[in-house]
């Protein structure tokens, strides 16, 4: 494990976004078995407005964090508190905003129902002129009448994303957003995610196997040990934003991306 160090912005209220303590997961297996020991002493502390994303091999437990942090599961030991309370604190006030890799849409709804449906679920009025900026944010202002079947993967990312975005969340939670999608229009959307990023700040956390990806959007990228998960290694990125293609062309991007594919095929050279 190692000291995941001194987020790099400051809290708000004295607190951190989102703060991991000493998290330990299990989860239970048939009765005879022990259970599977997930994750095994996170800790991990995320500044107001920081962009973290979460790399490791398969099965590290990179969701089981993310899933924590939305209040989908409890830790067996440890705890995880957002903006200093509870998980669910935070999403029962809709201030959560989750982006996962099947975009889950409601296939029957156009793109603009979609991306409406946050305030409908909070029972709020559809503010017309947001829903079509959201739209616009995410390059699909032409397709809001368009329902999912009718839109490639990227765009239904493009939405999935816009939707989770439309309340304004103190903190967004996205596993894998691009993962199904091919290598071109996953950079391209890697640079938009990353454009919009620089102008929202949105306290993020990003679970993702591209090392590119990790290097290109965050302000530090954590690296996760094998099943049980563990931090094994924290790597800040100080490049400036908005991050385009002078910057993913780079030495130091490329110097940084290699060192950290190194690290994931012998996690045990991260250790500090
Ligand atoms: N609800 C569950 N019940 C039992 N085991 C689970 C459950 N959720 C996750 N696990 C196990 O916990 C471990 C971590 O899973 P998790 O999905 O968090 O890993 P991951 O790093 O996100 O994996 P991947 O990169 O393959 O998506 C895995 O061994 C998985 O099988």
């Amino acid at each position: 494990m190692v000291d995941n160090g001194r987020p790099s912005r400051g809290t708000d209220a004295g607190h951190a976004a989102v703060e991991l303590r000493g998290v330990v997961k299990e989860f239970p297996l048939s009765r005879r078995r022990e259970p599977l020991r997930a994750l095994d002493g996170v800790d991990l502390t995320i500044a107001h407005g920081e962009f973290v994303a979460l790399l490791g091999p398969s099965g590290c437990g990179k969701s089981t964090v993310l899933r924590m942090i939305a209040g989908l599961e409890a830790p067996t030991a440890g705890s995880v508190e957002v903006a200093g309370g509870a998980p669910a604190a935070l999403i029962e006030r809709h201030r959560l905003g989750v982006a996962f890799q099947d975009a889950a849409l409601l296939p029957w709804a156009t793109a603009w129902d979609n991306v409406a449906l946050p305030f409908r679920l909070a029972g709020r009025p559809v503010p017309e002129e947001r829903v079509r900026a959201l739209l616009e944010t995410v390059g699909l202002e032409g397709f809001a009448r368009a329902r999912p079947k009718q839109l490639s993967g990227g765009m239904r990312q493009r939405i999935s994303i816009a939707r989770a975005m439309a309340l304004e969340p103190d903190v967004l939670l996205l596993d894998e957003p691009f993962g199904a999608l091919d290598a071109v229009t996953r950079r391209r959307l890697n640079l938009e995610l990353g454009a919009v990023w620089a102008r929202l700040r949105t306290t993020t956390v990003l679970v993702t196997h591209d090392v590119a990806e990790a290097v290109q959007l965050a302000d530090r990228v954590v690296v996760m040990t094998g099943r049980p998960g563990a931090l094994a290694h924290v790597e800040p990125v100080s490049a400036p934003r908005p991050r385009g293609e002078d910057f993913t062309r780079g030495h130091a991007f490329h110097e940084v991306v290699d060192r950290l594919v190194a690290l994931l095929d012998d996690p045990s050279d991260g250790r500090r």
